[in-house]
């Protein structure tokens, strides 16, 4: 896993890019998310790469890791932008993102964030629902204008993965039932201020089989077929995200050829362009969360704690989907316990590993979370008072600081 990723040891020292891991928490102190600018593009290039036998546009899934500096690194090298909220909608505005880059979805929208959508001249925004587009229609007529739309289509196919990120099945919230497509296009065909430019789907998320994406594409190119007999041609299929990232070496993503080799014949002959929307596997490898062990502890039946100063509020992944992290001391050590990594948070559910072999560094040193770059600061939040931690940037031997820790005083700002 070490080698697909900006991190590596060098001398026994674990490093990101040419900057040791250990130098950057004795400067800017721990739990500290080190992000590699490196990683993000390499991935980003190897995405293109992949769908190069495509006409496409990438727009990178801004919640899996909405800071600025992340969001212009993508930004710089013509990457789009998916945004869900109007604050991941400013996100991407501020870090230099232009509206025609950007597509707005969200399964609920509220007029004020599709207003805002309409006024930054967003290339699409997706419509989850009758009422949705209905409202869509409304408010672009109060403001003279004309929204592009897309409809997202619910195509019943459950991705396998952790269930709560699948997203493609009926019981779930998300997209237009099929069901609802005659009554949909009889809608549109009546509404003045909205344009049909596009179709979309977006299974689920840490998908290893593209056979679902064969199934749900299969869908897709129904509907679209659908659209072309009521006289709506569209000039984008949006085939959303969900292409995988390793977390535990034992179980390594899928290569994106196999993606690539299964979605490119079905779409390719639409002559439409294709949108993707990656998150996770652009930015999943980029980061690690490096965490000083505070206390290392063995109960009367021998188990063993490492005690750490991150936990569930810098990353909550472990606690909300089991998820695997590999997690490596920064010091090499060649002798390992089995241990429990567990925060200082209270909770039983805040863990970083159960039962792993961790190499056996002292009180003192520290462990770094692997990837952790999607998902993970995003997430973060201040249960327990805590301070949401800094986050720091590195290209090759410079560091920036690209989100300051949180103080006391940020704490309480809005409270009276
Ligand atoms: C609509 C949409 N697009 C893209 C993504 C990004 O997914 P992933 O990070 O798995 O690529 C998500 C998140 O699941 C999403 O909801
Ligand atoms: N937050 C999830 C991914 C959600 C994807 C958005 N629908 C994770 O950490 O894996």
């Amino acid at each position: 896993m070490l080698d697909r990723t900006a991190f590596h040891y060098d001398n026994g020292a674990l490093f990101c890019e040419g900057v040791a891991l250990k130098d950057l928490a004795s400067r800017w102190g721990t739990p500290l998310y080190v992000t590699s600018k490196h990683s993000i593009e390499d991935r980003y290039r190897e995405f293109e790469a992949a769908f190069s036998g495509l006409e496409h546009f990438t727009c990178y899934s801004v919640k899996a890791n909405f800071n600025l500096s992340v969001i212009k690194t993508l930004g710089d090298l013509g990457c789009g932008c998916d945004v869900n909220s109007a604050g991941e909608l400013f996100r991407a505005l501020k870090a230099g993102v232009p509206g025609s880059r950007i597509i707005f979805a969200g399964v609920g929208k509220r007029p004020d964030e599709i207003s805002y959508a309409l006024l930054s001249g967003v290339l699409m925004l997706k419509a989850e629902s009758l009422s949705e587009l209905r409202a869509i229609d409304a408010i672009a007529a109060e403001r003279g204008l004309t929204a592009p739309v897309a409809l997202r289509i619910n195509p019943n196919v459950t991705a396998e993965t952790h269930p709560y990120i699948t997203t493609g099945d009926s019981k779930e919230k998300f997209g237009i039932d099929e069901a609802e497509l005659p009554e949909v296009f009889s809608l549109l065909g009546e509404l003045q201020h909205v344009r049909l430019v596009g179709l979309d789907m977006h299974i689920g998320s840490q998908i290893f089989d593209p056979e679902f994406y064969v199934a749900a594409i299969t869908k897709l190119l129904d509907i679209f077929n659908y659209s072309r007999s009521k006289g709506f041609g569209v000039e984008f299929l949006d085939i959303g995200g969900g292409f995988p990232a390793t977390y535990d070496p034992m179980k390594p993503e899928t290569p994106l050829d196999r993606f690539a080799d299964k979605i490119i014949p079905m779409l390719k002959p639409t002559g439409v362009k294709v949108i993707f929307e990656p998150g996770r596997f652009l930015l999943a490898n980029a980061s690690v969360l490096l965490t000083r062990i505070l206390y290392r502890k063995r109960n009367h039946t021998g188990k063993e704690f490492f005690v750490v100063d991150g936990g569930m509020t810098e990353l909550i992944r472990p606690a909300l989907y089991q998820s695997h992290h590999e997690v490596l001391s920064v010091t090499r050590h060649d002798e390992t316990v089995v241990a429990d990594v567990v925060g200082p948070i209270c909770e039983s559910s805040d863990f970083f590993a159960r039962q792993r072999a961790i190499g056996d560094a002292p009180e003192g040193e520290l462990l770094a979370v692997m990837t952790v770059g999607a998902y993970g600061a995003v997430m973060s939040s201040n249960y327990n008072g805590r301070l949401r931690p800094a986050e720091v940037m590195v290209e090759g031997s410079d560091v920036q600081v690209i989100r300051r820790r949180e103080s006391f005083e940020q704490l309480i700002q809005n409270e009276v």
